[in-house]
């Protein structure tokens, strides 16, 4: 559904992007992680149309980058991201209604969403007097309202509360669940873990790596085997050729009550792959 091959993108002399490839099958929510600054944001821009690249190849929905300022691949898209705007006067169901009219969805299609989000209730409210939690529920209701077949995420939870973020992400699994083919960025590790298949981590305008999060977490495994003894002890022992013997004998002594190796988080993945945290 998505096809990167060596995109570049160059603001005057700084190079925010120095040629990333990466592909997004249909159906698949991939991530691209990365920290302040490593190009996130531009990525997406690429990919729906806001910038031009500098360099590279980009083919999203069977359409390339020389065509996506057509009404004909605009539409199929749905983009959350910090131009996504509502009228501030108007109630979050006639913003809503402008916008299923714009698309020609079906009319229940506005109840339909605003349900799946908790906000039904609000439906009659101007959106001036939502809550910033309440507001990213229905921008994302906007983009999601004619069934997109790819949908652009730009960090859809940052800084929202929990409770907002477990809707957000009750609703992004439904649409997973229905097939749309979803790609977000986000600082946040948990997000990922939960919600992709796969997830690309962007560094400095490069990715360092690319896997499902439960591919990299046993790939970024530490060599270690920790035995729990029965009197509570805890012995940690590396996982090579020296303890082979340890470890064979440990599997049939009864003192021995659990034997566990630590898989790292994705935030620990990401330390190991590029030194930094993902701040
Ligand atoms: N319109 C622009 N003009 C000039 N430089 C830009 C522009 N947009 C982005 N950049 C630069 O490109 C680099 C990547 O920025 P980008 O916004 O893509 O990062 P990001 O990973 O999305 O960061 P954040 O998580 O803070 O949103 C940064 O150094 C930024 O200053």
């Amino acid at each position: 559904m998505i096809h990167v091959k060596e995109l570049k993108k160059t603001f005057g002399v700084e190079h925010a992007l120095k040629g990333i490839d990466f592909e997004v099958d249909k159906g698949e929510v991939f991530g691209l992680l990365g920290p302040s600054g490593s190009g996130k944001t531009t990525t997406i821009k690429l990919l729906t149309g806001e910038f031009k690249s500098s360099g590279g190849n980009i083919e999203v929905n069977g359409t390339t980058d020389k065509h996506f300022k057509k009404t004909s691949y605009v539409k199929h898209l749905g983009i959350l991201s910090d131009k996504t705007s509502l009228y501030d006067r108007l109630t979050v169901g006639d913003n809503l209604e402008l916008y299923r009219k714009l698309y020609n969805a079906p009319k229940n299609v506005v109840d339909e969403v605003l349900g799946k989000v908790g906000l039904l209730e609000e439906k009659g409210k101007r959106v001036s007097k939502l809550s910033k939690g309440m507001k990213q529920r229905v921008m994302l209701c906007k983009a999601v309202l004619h069934k997109p077949d790819v949908l652009f995420l730009d960090e859809p939870t940052s800084a929202l509360d929990p409770t907002t973020t477990e809707k957000i992400h009750e609703m992004l699994e439904e649409l997973k669940n229905d097939g749309t083919t979803i790609m977000l960025t986000t600082h946040n590790m948990d997000e990922a873990t939960r919600l992709c298949d796969k997830v690309a981590f962007l560094y400095e305008g490069v990715i360092k790596e690319t896997g499902s999060p439960e591919d990299l977490r046993h790939r970024y495994k530490r060599n270690e085997v920790h035995l729990t003894y029965e009197d509570g002890g805890i012995r940690t022992v590396g996982r090579d050729v020296e303890n082979q013997g340890l470890l064979k004998e440990a599997l049939f002594d009864t003192s021995v009550i659990d034997i566990r190796t630590d898989f790292p988080t994705l935030g620990e993945v990401f330390k190991k792959v590029t030194g930094k945290e993902l701040v």
